[in-house]
């Protein structure tokens, strides 16, 4: 488990994390959310006591980071990929890992198989692609057999094949009880592997919660209607306490009444339905619709495409 509390980081004018507290038990996958610049790399390295934090105290398995003996048996991080000495073949730079922290070399051959670099273990690591790079990390992570796993943003740079297996490496790490922590900044990776969520915004909490509860607080979920007699149907709804409007394309959308109670309403009625579909915010939208006001960096919408001009 690891737990923060508190925690406050400042450089210089720049307040990089500001009151953070937050929980990541054991037997979970827990995604750590937020935009660019909200602080997930700030906060990961305290957590490793690579930065020092101004206010607040961050513990795993109820001790800091720095209390380890041999820390490599408690956490295994993947920070940055890039950070491995690129005259080493792959076998060295863990060899070496292994060595300093009292790890038996059979290990080593393991971790390899295990991320699938074992074909690659004597190549220097300098000429590695990034995705082989995020593998070895990886490697690296995994080498102590550790309770608690971190990871900054674990599938950069690799190819579909590569999501897949991390996304199934990092599930049955957290089946086999462990803490998994990993950062990211797309909602839509985390859908797909997280069980709870740690989002931020500026360096403060946003909301801490579990993918399902996270959905299921979208306010904005409603059912989307078409019938051939919309104004008798909306009447029908209406009197039913629900809240109709039209879209666009005239089709209703209707909120304050399931599909299920829509369609027994047109039912009784007789009133045919040409379509009647429940539509769920994704979490991507709830997302985004959560951390607007949190992010530094927007984007300018892509200008509408130019007529060609007339000649
Ligand atoms: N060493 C540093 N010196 C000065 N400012 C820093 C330093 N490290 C981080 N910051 C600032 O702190 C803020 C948080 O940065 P951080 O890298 O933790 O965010 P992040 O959420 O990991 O972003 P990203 O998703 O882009 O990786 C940013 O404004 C960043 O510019």
């Amino acid at each position: 488990m690891i737990e923060a509390v508190g925690l406050v980081k400042r450089y210089r004018d720049v307040t990089a994390v500001q009151g953070l507290s937050f929980t990541v038990p054991a037997g979970a996958v827990t995604g750590f959310l937020g935009p660019n610049g909200s602080g997930k790399s700030t906060t990961m390295r305290m957590i490793l006591g690579l930065d020092a934090p101004d206010a607040g105290s961050v513990t795993v398995n109820g001790r800091p980071y720095a209390g380890y003996r041999r820390p490599l048996h408690e956490v295994g991080a993947l920070l940055d990929a890039r950070a491995v000495a690129p005259g080493r073949s792959a076998y060295h730079h863990l060899r070496w890992l292994a060595l300093s922290n009292g790890i038996p070399r059979s290990r080593v051959g393991e971790v390899l198989r295990q991320v699938g670099l074992a074909s690659a273990a004597r190549q220097r690591v300098g000429g590695f692609s990034l995705g082989m790079a995020q593998r070895l990390g990886i490697a690296a992570a995994l080498l102590g057999d550790p309770p608690v796993l971190m990871f900054d943003e674990p599938v950069n740079g690799l190819d579909p094949e590569g999501v897949a297996w991390i996304r199934g490496l990092l599930r049955s790490l957290a089946g086999q009880g462990r803490t998994v922590f990993l950062s990211s900044h797309l909602m839509s990776e985390m859908a797909m592997t997280a069980d709870r969520l740690v989002i931020i915004g500026r360096g403060r909490l946003i909301t801490e919660t579990g993918v399902a509860d996270f959905l299921a607080a979208g306010g904005d979920n409603y059912t989307r209607v078409r019938c051939a007699e919309n104004d008798e149907l909306t009447a029908v709804l209406a009197g039913r306490g629900a809240t109709v409007r039209r879209e666009p394309d005239g089709a209703l959308r209707v909120t304050g009444a399931t599909a299920d109670e829509i369609g027994e309403a047109a039912r009784v009625r007789g009133l045919g339905l040409l379509e009647l579909s429940p539509q769920r915010m994704s979490l991507e939208q709830r997302y985004m619709e959560l951390t607007r006001d949190a992010t530094d960096y927007h984007a300018t919408d892509p200008a509408p495409a130019s007529a060609p001009a007339a000649r």
